[in-house]
């Protein structure tokens, strides 16, 4: 059997963390059995599916290479399969109409909570034999409702959650098509699930519910019933399930931030799954070690910091050439053009070991590209009265030398020596009058990779001395 999987979002916002982790699972199982990951949209809800939010699950699933074999298909695109399998459904005996009002049915629910039982349909169009159904109203178009199994369970072994079972006492008889002819949810996810021959229905548990019903639909369809995961929820920092309307973020939003893709698919894969104390994989050894016995049933809380880690190691290792063009992008979002002058993957090398994410490199590096201000109290700070002289000096000798690291460490400890100051002394107000700031990489690294005219040109500027 080939594993089929898939992934079904309903396009009515972006994707966020909780749906990218859920679609990752899904994708790794597919490709840790060679089989194949589909690519669903769930586009009934009209009033609220948006082709934006489409292209954002698109955006979101490319930005991560969640790359899927066939699709997407989406659901609006599939009605007439639906009404034809609501059709086979009447036809065999297993639908019927159901003509009741809304009043008729508000009245039930009523009477049902006055009775202290739960509300539910009583069956009253449901045929059975030597029932006989009331008459026909002229005026109210039929819904088509699912003759569910009346007795025994519903019992699937969920790969997550164990044996679950549960009586067809509980479960209504479903509508499937509405008084307008269009199909319903779970109904439309059965047509796909059996059309599409997934083996491996992996979900997040919010859907645990809609699984009984869908298996006895597909039973009655003689469909075969597909393996379900329901994975846990991914919840965010109140402790409530992330959803599109509540309190989650948009994958997309990380990349803005400056998050690397491997990063969040690797922090994505430990929410709620381990592998010994395996912290830090590929996605080819998360998909070779991928499997439902080490997931977690319980739900999992984000954690930014351990994000942030992730993402700082990966920055670390990552090819200089690839950040480069990132951050060169980045950096022109801001209105700054990195130019040859200065070696951007030389700048990039020296800041990377201290950033959590490129977005703090972009912002860290913004000065070598275009000239900071300075601010008053730093000059007051540091470029003392007395220090000026020994500084105007250094500005003398550098311009004549060789521009290196070793050299320009020289002559700032030569100046330092002379002067019998401490290194910081010198150190700190050529960091001003560099960077705009008190903190940076070593200084002589930090001068090498701007140059010797422009680090000159903002010595002379801010000395305001014209030599
Ligand atoms: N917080 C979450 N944690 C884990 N999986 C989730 C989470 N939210 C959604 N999923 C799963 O992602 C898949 C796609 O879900 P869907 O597009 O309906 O997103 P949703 O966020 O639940 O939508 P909504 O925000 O409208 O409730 C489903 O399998 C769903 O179970």
């Amino acid at each position: 059997m080939t594993v089929r999987t898939r992934f079904a979002p309903s396009p009515t916002g972006f994707l966020h963390i909780g749906g990218a982790r859920t679609a990752l699972f899904s994708w790794a199982y597919a490709r840790k059995h060679a089989g194949s990951f589909i690519l669903r949209i769930e586009d009934t809800d009209v009033a609220r599916s948006t082709p934006e939010a489409v292209q954002a699950i698109l955006d979101g699933m490319r930005w991560l290479g969640l790359d899927w074999d066939e699709g997407p298909f989406y659901q609006m695109q599939r009605m007439d399969r639906y009404k034809v399998v609501i059709g086979k459904l009447l036809d065999e005996g297993h639908a019927y109409h159901c003509y009741c009002s809304r009043e008729e049915l508000d009245a039930l629910r009523e009477q049902q909570m006055r009775e202290g039982k739960k509300p539910r349909y009583d069956g009253r169009w449901r045929p059975e034999s030597g029932k006989v159904l009331p008459a026909i109203p002229a005026d109210i178009p039929p819904v088509v409702r699912f003759k569910n199994p009346r007795a025994g369970n519903v019992v699937w072994n969920d790969l997550v959650k164990g044996e679950i079972s549960i009586a067809n006492e509980e479960l209504d008889d479903l509508i499937i098509a509405r008084a307008d002819g269009t199909p319903t949810y779970n109904f439309c996810v059965v047509v796909d699930d059996w059309d599409m021959g997934i083996t491996h229905v992996i979900r997040g548990d919010d859907h645990v519910n809609n699984t009984p019903r869908q298996i006895n639909l597909l039973q009655a369809l003689g469909a075969t019933i597909p393996q379900y995961a329901h994975l846990s929820m991914i919840l965010g920092d109140d402790g409530q399930k992330l959803s599109k309307r509540h309190g989650a973020v948009s994958v997309m939003q990380y990349h803005e931030d400056g998050y690397l893709p491997e990063a969040v698919l690797n922090y994505l894969a430990r929410l709620g799954w381990s592998h010994g104390d395996d912290e830090i994989f590929t996605m080819s050894q998360f998909c070779e070690w991928f499997g439902f016995d080490h997931i977690t049933p319980s739900a999992a809380q984000f954690n930014t910091e351990k994000l942030n880690w992730l993402n700082a190691h990966y920055i670390k290792q990552a090819e200089l050439g690839r950040l480069a063009v990132d951050i060169a992008k980045r950096l022109a979002d801001a209105g700054i053009q990195v130019s040859d002058r200065v070696d951007l993957q030389g700048v990039i090398a020296l800041y990377r070991d201290r950033a959590s994410t490129l977005n703090q490199i972009a912002g860290s590096i913004a000065y070598f590209y275009r000239r900071p201000n300075i601010e008053a109290s730093l000059l007051e700070k540091y470029l003392t009265p007395e220090i000026l002289p020994v500084l105007t000096a250094l500005l003398e000798e550098l311009k004549d030398i060789e521009w290196t690291r070793e050299k320009l460490h020289e002559v700032i400890q030569g100046a330092v020596t002379q002067n019998a100051l401490k290194f910081p002394k010198v150190a700190m107000p050529l960091r001003v009058m560099l960077t705009g700031s008190d903190q940076s990489p070593s200084i002589d690294a930090v001068m090498v990779l701007l140059g010797q005219e422009e680090s000159l040109a903002r010595m002379r500027s801010v000395l305001q001395v014209n030599v």
